[in-house]
């Protein structure tokens, strides 16, 4: 379980980009982060691994705080953390087996990192991820090979390597087109209820949080404005979110993108 409590974070520049965030994700719950663009989301994501620190407040994974560890101690409990994210961050000349196996570099000691000589229970794992997210056939693939689908179904199988408690999930879809993207979110949702893992997912896209999301969080300007699952994400709590314009600006463009989807969707029955 993750419980965040009074979050404020303060960049050098002086903007504010949260301010006192509370919030708890229980075992197993997968939650979408929304929200106009500077509203805090990356902040909030990136504070609970201490990409970026913060200014005050708690980060309980667990019963341990993140945001009071040393260098040393944050190394350790970072590994029960795994991160995906938008631009997947694989090692293109690697292969997928190799991107993988890299998940597993925070338990494994220094030499036999160095020397890339992972166990062999390591190796047999990561064969099984592979083969969980689809790419059993690909797994000696170079990274630089595969489409962005392919390549953020390393990124999950990646993350998991690591065995984590928690996922932190940065705009996964982000480089995907719709279909993609359904396909990835219906994978992640997949796995996290598999394992009861909890997820914290900065997510765009509207439609796609309501779909997949159990719980949804909307940030503006730094704080909660709305916590509740998908069925109470009426049109006033959008609006409250993100405010009127945008949020008709955006609404005008999820349609347009809808209608452009099923269009291609019919094409695509048609010629199969
Ligand atoms: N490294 C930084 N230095 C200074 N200010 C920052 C930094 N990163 C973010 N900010 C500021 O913090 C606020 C929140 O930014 P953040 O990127 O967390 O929002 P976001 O909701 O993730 O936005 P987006 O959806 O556009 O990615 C913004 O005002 C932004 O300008």
């Amino acid at each position: 379980m993750l419980r965040i409590e009074g979050l404020t974070k303060t960049y050098k520049t002086g903007d504010t980009a949260l301010r006192g965030v509370s919030l708890e994700v229980p075992t197993g719950q997968i939650l979408g982060l929304i929200g106009p663009s500077g509203a805090g989301k990356s902040t909030l994501i990136r504070c609970v691994n201490r990409l970026v620190e913060p200014s005050s407040g708690s980060i309980m994974l667990g019963d341990i705080d993140l945001a009071g560890l040393n260098r040393a101690e944050l190394r350790r409990q970072r590994r029960r953390i795994g991160m995906i994210f938008q631009e997947y961050a694989l090692v293109e000349r690697l292969t997928l087996m190799e991107n993988v196996l890299s998940g597993r570099l925070g338990y494994v000691s220094f030499w036999r990192s160095l020397l890339r000589r992972f166990p062999g229970k390591d190796i047999q794992r990561a064969y099984q991820l592979l083969d969980r997210v689809g790419l059993i056939d690909h797994v000696d693939k170079r990274a630089d090979a595969l489409s962005g689908g392919q390549r953020q179904r390393v990124g999950i199988a990646r993350a998991l390597a690591q065995e984590p408690e928690l996922l932190l999930v940065d705009e996964p879809t982000a480089s995907l087109d719709p279909k993609t993207s359904r396909q990835i979110m219906r994978l992640l949702t997949e796995i996290c209820a598999e394992r009861d893992l909890p997820a914290v997912v900065n997510i765009h896209d509207v439609p796609l949080a309501k779909q997949f999301m159990q719980r949804i969080v909307g940030l503006r300007a730094g704080e909660i404005v709305f916590d509740g699952p998908p069925s109470d994400l009426t049109e006033s709590a959008l609006t409250t979110i993100y405010g009127a314009v945008d949020w008709n600006t955006m609404r005008k463009e999820d349609e347009e993108k809808q209608e452009a989807d099923a269009e291609t969707d019919r094409q695509l029955a048609e010629i199969a």
